[in-house]
């Protein structure tokens, strides 16, 4: 039967770092489907998985929820049987629900066609805090939907930090395994272990058991998040990037995301990474066309245009 990974978490705290290493290193020589749902229409993801071998399905309409309610079971299905993987991930939005993910699959569980296998929260250590007081109906939903909580960046938090995050988080959810030592030093098979060994939270019968319509507050990602997308040819001044990407600290609103592939002089290629005050960039192979995309609360599009000069 094919086992059904669902890797969620928020914006950029490392789900993306996270399917990277299972496949080099858990998921070697297995059939391996992946289907990506970003935020907006610009997909940035599958280019960085290019190069693993895998299939990819990148589903960027948008709001997974809505996603869910149109083409995600046709994608799922289509997945199924086209390539009868060993195992299919789903990469959610960071802004998505993971219920409502749960809740895509739910048709294909009942119908026995596919396992719910790993169901993992990636948590970034270092955001934990202000991420939960600021969007909680989406982070908390991560975390008592998830079998397994897996924090990031924990190797920049203090012992008491780690010991607060996880009495916190085990509030939300008491079922799950939570893993806190540095992910770079833990091999993967020992994260799959853990992964494939977790409980199933009180929650999961409850969702799997529920009509379509849940009543309550639900809020569309598109309702809370703005993103700001570009397609361009455009060769940047590679100089002049690392201090574009620290200016999105001083933007209008909250830039909490931006990402993207992009050509600069000589024909080079970079693949930048942001989240507040952490910015990464790593050379590249050549892509189609350079990508960015930048999500946040607020953010003013004529801002970005004019940062990008795009
Ligand atoms: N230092 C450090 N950096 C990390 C860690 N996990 C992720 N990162 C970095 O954080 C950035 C975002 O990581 P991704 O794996 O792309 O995050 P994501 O959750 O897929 O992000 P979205 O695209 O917003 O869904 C990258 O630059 C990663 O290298 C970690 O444990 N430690």
């Amino acid at each position: 039967m094919t086992k059904i990974d669902i890797i969620s978490g928020f914006l950029g705290a490392g789900k993306t770092t996270l399917i990277k290493k299972l496949l080099e290193e858990a998921f070697v020589g297995e059939k391996v489907v992946l289907i990506e749902n970003e935020f907006g229409e610009i997909g940035i993801d599958g280019a960085i998985l290019k190069d693993y071998g895998i299939e990819i399905k990148e589903m960027n309409s948008g709001c997974i929820c809505c996603t869910i309610a149109g083409d995600f079971s046709l994608a799922l299905k289509e997945m199924l049987v086209l390539y009868h993987p060993d195992r299919i991930i789903i990469e959610p939005s960071g802004v998505g629900k993971l219920s409502d993910v749960i809740n895509g699959c739910k048709k294909f569980l009942k119908e026995g066609f596919v396992e719910l296998n790993m169901c993992i929260t990636v948590v970034d250590a270092m955001k934990y805090k202000v991420y939960l007081k600021n969007f909680a109906e989406f982070y908390a939903n991560q975390l008592t939907n998830s079998k397994t909580i897996i924090l990031s960046r924990s190797q920049n938090v203090s012992e008491e930090v780690l010991e607060s995050l996880l009495k916190d988080m085990k509030q939300y959810n008491p079922w799950a395994h939570i893993v806190t030592t540095d992910w770079q030093k833990v091999d993967g098979n020992k994260i799959r272990k853990i992964a494939e060994s977790s409980n199933t939270p009180d929650s999961f019968n409850a969702l799997l058991n529920q009509h379509e319509h849940v009543h309550g507050i639900h809020h569309h990602a598109d309702d809370v998040f703005h993103v700001w997308g570009r397609e361009t040819a455009k060769a940047f001044e590679r100089s002049k990037v690392d201090a574009i990407l620290k200016q999105l600290d001083q933007m209008e609103g909250h830039v909490l995301r931006a990402k993207g592939i992009i050509r600069v002089e000589q024909n080079q290629w970079i693949q930048f990474d942001y989240v507040p005050e952490e910015a990464v960039v790593r050379e590249t192979t050549p892509d189609f066309t350079g990508r960015i995309c930048v999500i946040g609360e607020q953010i003013s599009d004529t801002q970005l245009s004019e940062l990008f000069d795009l």
